[in-house]
């Protein structure tokens, strides 16, 4: 209750963004404030445990991610956030380590393995994959919820091109979302605690804020 008696507003939504070496960090922390959240850059350990949220962020190679998340036990902090339901999100790279391994001009590396499959350079003509594209949102999404049509921000080489993952009753089915260039890939998955995009909401203006807005209104509350 305030001063006047108004009904205090709620917090924010505490997101911590992992600080493990990783570019592009301060965008996303940007647009996650200007989605809503009580964002921070950080890689206190407590703090990443016990955030609402946790954004994952990544660029450059795959083997120089994993490399810079092994590197503080990131594995760890991502698979005991999921293990107790506390959602994850992971953004570019962020998504691509998701999966069981990257090949990368020729070199396999080991990722987290939160879903099976290898993430492989795309199958199109002209590379890197650089811009705006529609992408193909998955039944019952919840990150592309009012959202239809709208463009995504693309940049990458790579991408996860098969989703081996058959769902597991009585568990929900994870969303998957799909983007067309040359060849389809996975440009979205929603799966229980954990989600993913292979483009960078916080480069895709309008509509990426909502998407983003869109997870962090989905963030259970610890407070
Ligand atoms: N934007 C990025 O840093 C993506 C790099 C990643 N190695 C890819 O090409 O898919």
């Amino acid at each position: 209750m305030t001063a006047d008696g108004s009904a205090a507003a709620a917090p924010r939504p505490l997101v911590a963004v992992l600080d493990y070496g990783s570019g592009n960090v301060h965008s996303a922390v940007k647009a996650l404030v200007a989605a809503g959240a009580d964002a921070r850059l950080t890689a206190d350990r407590g703090l990443v445990a016990d955030a609402d949220g946790l954004v994952v962020p990544g660029v450059g190679a795959f083997s120089a991610v994993m490399s810079a998340l092994r590197g503080i036990r990131g594995e760890e902090l991502i698979g005991r956030r999921l293990s107790g339901g506390r959602p994850v999100l992971g953004i570019c790279v962020g998504m691509q380590v998701l999966f069981e391994h990257g090949v990368e001009r020729g070199m396999e590396t080991e990722g987290l393995g939160e879903w099976p499959g290898a993430v492989t350079e795309l199958d199109a003509p002209v590379l890197p994959h650089m811009g705006w594209n529609t992408v193909r949102a998955g039944e019952g999404s919840v990150l592309f919820d009012g959202l239809t049509d709208e463009r995504f921000y693309f940049v990458h080489s790579y991408g996860a091109q098969h989703w081996p993952l058959e769902p597991m009753k009585p568990f929900r089915a994870p969303v998957v979302t799909w983007c067309d260039y040359g060849q389809p890939f996975l440009a979205a998955v929603e799966n229980g605690p954990l989600s993913a995009t292979q483009f960078h909401p916080e480069k895709s203006g309008a509509a990426g804020i909502r998407l983003l807005a869109n997870w962090i209104s989905a963030l259970p509350r610890t407070a």
